[in-house]
């Protein structure tokens, strides 16, 4: 039985008209991501990770090109809640509580208020967080305060979670921890996952796919289908397997980098 794809891109082109002249943020991108898939982006700053992630969520559109999202145009598909979004910064409101921040895409999307709490009580759970939902953002540390802001990403119960850079700024240890409890949480919600990051040590050790992008113009230059086992524990990242996925991300990432000279 051959899958049919939650997310597919066929030949995405798209220009931002700048006062500075048109800038080709996107060329020629196609890819297909399954149910259940990991899929990171990786490249350098300005390759356009950030811009596909928001014309897959539906946040920028297209100027040439197909896109799908569980078979509806990403309009629809963000219309439909289709998916979680998580942001580089956690973007709590701090005079929300954590709950509140929680409960704000529900009050939006008019979820039953009764059906709150437990809702509210599940996702807090899923990261870890409970007993937190009465704290305010600015009394969690950077850790707990992106944790937070992917509790909320999944309290709609979205199949898909898009998540860019969301542990950039934290350092290497919380990261680390962050990266285990994402690989958790994912192999327990089953999710669709599509998360950009400029790490290649993250992107190996979470993918199932990584997609190595280059700049000038934005583009596709190496699909990698990750051989490791979906479970993965941390010290997985000494093994020869895990080095020579690495090893042909950091090569992608140089013959980008040539072409770009
Ligand atoms: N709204 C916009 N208007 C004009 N240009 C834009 C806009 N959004 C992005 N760009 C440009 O498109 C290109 C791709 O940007 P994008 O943010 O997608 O890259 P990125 O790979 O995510 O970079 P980073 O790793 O720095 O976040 C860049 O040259 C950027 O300046």
């Amino acid at each position: 039985m051959t899958k049919k794809p939650v997310i597919s891109a066929r030949d995405l082109d798209l220009t931002f008209e700048t006062n500075d002249g048109p800038i080709h943020a996107l060329k020629g991108v196609s890819l297909d991501i399954e149910k259940g898939d990991f899929v990171s982006f990786i490249g350098p700053s300005g390759c356009g990770k950030t811009t596909f992630l928001r014309v897959i969520a539906g946040l920028e559109q297209a100027t040439g090109g197909d896109v799908s999202v569980n078979g509806m145009t990403p309009e629809e598909a963000r219309k439909s809640r289709a998916y979680g979004y998580v942001f580089q910064a956690a973007g709590l409101y701090p005079w929300r509580t954590i709950e509140g921040n929680i409960r704000l895409p529900l009050e939006i999307m008019g979820f039953a208020r009764a059906d709150m709490p437990r809702r509210i009580e599940r996702v807090l759970k899923l990261v870890d967080l409970e007993g937190f939902g009465r704290k305010y953002p600015w009394q969690l540390s950077g850790g707990m305060q992106q944790r937070a802001s992917i509790a909320r990403a999944l309290a709609f119960d979205a199949d898909i979670l898009l998540m860019d850079e969301p542990f950039g700024a934290l350092d290497e240890i919380v990261r680390d921890h962050l990266n285990e409890q994402l690989l958790a949480l994912w192999a327990k919600t089953e999710k669709t996952i599509g998360f950009v990051t400029h790490s290649i040590p993250e992107a190996v050790y979470l993918s199932t796919k990584i997609v190595v992008m280059s700049p000038r113009p934005g583009r596709i230059t190496d699909v990698i289908e990750s051989p490791l086992p979906r479970e993965r524990p941390l010290d997985i990242r000494d093994t020869p397997e895990f080095l020579e996925v690495a090893h042909r991300v950091r090569e992608g990432l140089r013959a980008g980098h040539a072409y770009d000279d």
